[in-house]
């Protein structure tokens, strides 16, 4: 079968989308809060033939800046953050076949807790849930959670192996035919077929036996991001969506080849990941009309958006020294969190200490990157180009008002896609994975033979 491309939705359970300014758009829905808000995006992705809505998650508004949530709350700058388990719930009520995946750490909750919350969606949607594994991002998060302070980069990923042995460890002890629910008899499932899992290891101590039986897809799928050396590791060991942030075919590529080649070191098929590259387009009928909707969403980003947003995602205080002043190489070394961007900065900006104005600049961040903007015919090809190149085997697609740019996307550029035989014309089966063409994991093949964990 010819390859064609996966697509998710990228959402957040916020006040604004992915671009914090989103809110203020004469056509944002401004009811974010409500279950018909993101019950209408489900069905226009399903409408679409989107493979999944995804959402991301956060334990904390960004209050870095200045160590204050003022300006957060003031200007909207994301201080919204919903559990997006339950809002996904209720995008599940009202579609059938659209994956509804979401991320939630591994370095906050306990692996039982997580393990079953996914389970449980999975059983409820009729297996088409996933679970965006991620080890969270700065202190904010870790002062929520209980805990002083957010813990080390490398470390993290540490404790989310084994994190990843509990959940798949539960998820693999009951055994696919367990459930007898015969009345007759009285039996209800086979106990020779429900183990318990017993994990008593370096970081996390779980018994089991695990309360949620297997589901149609037999557990939900992994989704991951990792993208430094370490999280490429991880994400090569576990994920099967792969979620990357390449600017360019270049870069892209290499980010596919290092993931691939991860998956292969650890044993795994690296044919049985699909890696789904972030993509903002901004669509319209024609390239003029994308340009007009372009110009109106660039006047909405404030400053302060990208100052509170970058002293969030490098757990650093921009707020500390004045705009234009440079940062010192030690307080460049004390960034932590999305070091990406740091580096991003470091390199574009072509100096060694550069300034928070710099940073602002650079980044990129609290704007719209990198936007694709066009008729169907620009945003095609552009999409062609990264997939057919092997930058990546699909997209996650930003929004920058909602819902609005995923109507536009659904009805301008999916019909090119398929049109071009890029992108599947209806779903494959019922199941997340079956659409993917993910196959079933076998129970407990992912300790003894990755290559042959699925079935
Ligand atoms: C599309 C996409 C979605 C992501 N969603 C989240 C998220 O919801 N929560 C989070 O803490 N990190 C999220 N991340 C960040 C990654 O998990 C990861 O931390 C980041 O890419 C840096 O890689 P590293 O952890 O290997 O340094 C996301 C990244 C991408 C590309």
């Amino acid at each position: 079968m010819t390859r064609q491309m996966a697509l998710v939705g990228f959402l957040q359970a916020q006040n604004c989308t992915n671009l914090p300014s989103s809110w203020r758009h004469p056509e944002s829905r401004d009811d974010s809060m409500s279950a018909d808000y993101y019950q209408e995006i489900a069905r226009i992705l399903e409408a679409g033939k989107f493979h999944m809505a995804f959402f991301d998650d956060r334990l904390a508004m960004p209050d870095r800046y200045g160590n204050d949530h003022a300006h957060t709350v003031e200007y909207g700058i994301r201080c919204v953050k919903m559990d997006p388990l339950i809002v996904l719930t209720t995008m599940g009520m009202v579609t059938e076949k659209l994956g509804l995946g979401s991320t939630c750490s591994t370095t906050y909750y306990e692996p039982f807790d997580v393990a079953r919350r996914f389970a449980t969606l999975d059983l409820m949607s009729g297996g088409r849930a996933g679970w965006n594994v991620v080890t969270s991002l700065n202190d904010g998060e870790a002062q929520n959670m209980g805990k002083d302070a957010h813990l080390e980069h490398d470390f993290r990923y540490d404790r989310a192996d084994e994190f990843m042995e509990v959940v798949l460890g539960h998820w693999d002890t009951w055994e696919d035919g367990s459930l007898i629910t015969d009345k007759k008899s009285g039996r209800f499932a086979d106990p020779a077929k429900v183990k318990r899992l017993d994990h008593k290891g370096q970081f996390f101590k779980s018994r089991g036996p695990f309360t949620v039986p297997r589901s149609a897809q037999g557990h939900p799928v992994i989704i991951q991001a990792g993208a430094s050396g370490r999280g490429q590791r991880f994400a090569g060991r576990w994920g099967e969506v792969i979620f990357t942030a390449a600017r360019n075919v270049v870069a892209a590529k290499e980010g596919y080849a290092a993931v691939r080649n991860e998956a292969a070191k650890a044993g795994r098929d690296p044919d049985q990941m699909f890696l789904c590259n972030l993509t903002t387009p901004v669509c319209g009928a024609t390239k003029a009309e994308a340009e007009d909707k372009m110009a109106v969403i660039n006047k909405l980003p404030l400053e302060i958006d990208a100052l509170s947003l970058l002293a969030e995602a490098l757990n650093y205080d921009f707020a500390s020294k004045p705009l234009d002043e440079p940062l010192t190489t030690e307080e460049l070394r004390s960034m932590q969190g999305i070091l990406g961007i740091r580096d991003g900065v470091l390199k574009n900006s072509g100096k060694t200490n550069p300034s928070a104005r710099d940073f602002v600049t650079f980044s990129g961040r609290g704007q719209v990157q990198d936007a694709i903007v066009g008729g169907p015919k620009e945003i095609a090809d552009r999409l062609e180009e990264m997939f057919v190149e092997r930058g990546c085997d699909g997209f996650v697609i930003a929004a920058t008002i909602v819902p609005g740019s995923y109507a536009d996307f659904v009805k301008h550029v999916v019909p090119e896609l398929q049109r071009r035989g890029l992108f599947h014309k209806d779903y494959a089966g019922k199941t997340l994975r079956e659409n993917l063409g993910l196959k079933r994991p076998v129970a407990g093949a992912w300790k003894t033979s990755p290559r042959a964990a699925a079935e």
